[in-house]
């Protein structure tokens, strides 16, 4: 199979593309990025990298840094997580409040806001803020292989002067018993945690390790990279998971910043970014970008 004659293919295509979605605007940051920048980038299992597009350039990661803590606080705290948040689709937007009164400020997965808080309130037990994000950055790093990932401050200090909503949630959960720490420090943490900026070769690498396949760095056990690809699958996209694992067919996980990260398991660690979103909040031309990629290599976890 020709990875690199796919790729190239695939990024002309998206060039080309008429409809790009919008570039989110509740975060002012983020409305400054052109809807134009496409890039993709593949890590095989056989140690290849393959890139099409701004593959260099750094973007804002936001939620895709959810699947980083995540896999930060199983390692710490292991099942006993899933006190705290559930496993369980929220079928409605991101940053919904609604299901928190009737599921007593349980979020239903760790990817929904509520859920993302709820992680990094748990990784903040006993440390500061500063640790955390230091200890999350290294993370990023040793798993990219690469040194230069870093905080955009003012993507975190935009979302923080404009983060009502993150702050609701946090506000709300602290009301039921479900927040170790101040709402205003939890959030500030998951602000600058969502400011993380890569280049989506990075983002590819740094996804190696969800793979699970031999000779990659190994962040974690194969048990619990099966399930946090599990919640990728079901609970990645949003209200547009079904849609996502319908059309691609692989985990992934996106973030408002217009980045996925898809994983083959076995074979291949995928990243794309394209700024404008769908409806949902997901890249539109990342998501058909690999649509178009798992239809060209055959990839699926659904055989
Ligand atoms: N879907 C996202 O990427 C959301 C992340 C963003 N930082 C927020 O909290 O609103």
């Amino acid at each position: 199979m020709d990875l690199a004659a796919i790729l190239t293919r695939i990024g002309a295509e998206m060039q080309a593309a008429p409809d790009r979605g919008r570039v989110a605007d509740y975060i002012p940051e983020l409305a400054r990025v052109s809807p134009d920048h496409f890039a993709m980038a593949i890590c095989t299992a056989e140690g290849e990298t393959f890139t099409t597009g701004e593959a260099e350039t750094p973007f804002s990661i936001q939620s895709i840094s959810k699947v980083f803590t995540l896999a930060l606080a199983l390692g710490r705290l292991g099942d006993q997580l899933w006190t705290r948040v559930g496993r369980e689709p929220s079928g409605l937007a991101f940053n919904s409040i609604l299901q928190l009164e009737h599921e007593n400020g349980i979020p239903r997965n760790p990817f929904i806001n509520a859920g993302a808080l709820v992680v990094t309130d748990a990784i903040l037990a006993g440390h500061k803020p500063r640790e955390v994000l230091g200890e999350l950055l290294r993370f990023l790093r040793e798993a990219a292989g690469e040194d230069d990932i870093h905080i955009n401050r003012a993507v975190a200090a935009s979302e923080q002067a404009t983060g009502h909503r993150n702050l609701a949630l946090a506000h709300f959960m602290a009301a039921q018993g479900n927040l170790l720490h101040a709402p205003e420090l939890t959030c500030g943490t998951y602000f600058h945690q969502c400011a993380i900026e890569m280049s989506t070769r990075q983002l590819a690498r740094a996804g190696r390790f969800l793979m699970n396949a031999p000779g990659l760095p190994r962040m974690l056990g194969a048990a619990r990279v099966r399930r946090i690809n599990a919640l990728m699958m079901t609970c990645g996209h949003y209200d547009g998971s079904g849609e996502f694992a319908y059309r691609v067919g692989l985990p992934g996980k996106s973030g408002v910043g217009g980045g996925i990260l898809v994983i083959a398991p076995g074979r291949a660690a995928i990243a794309v970014w394209s700024p404008g979103l769908n409806a949902q909040g997901n890249s539109q031309l990342g998501t058909l970008a690999v649509e178009r990629l798992a239809r060209a290599t055959g990839w699926s976890v659904f055989g």
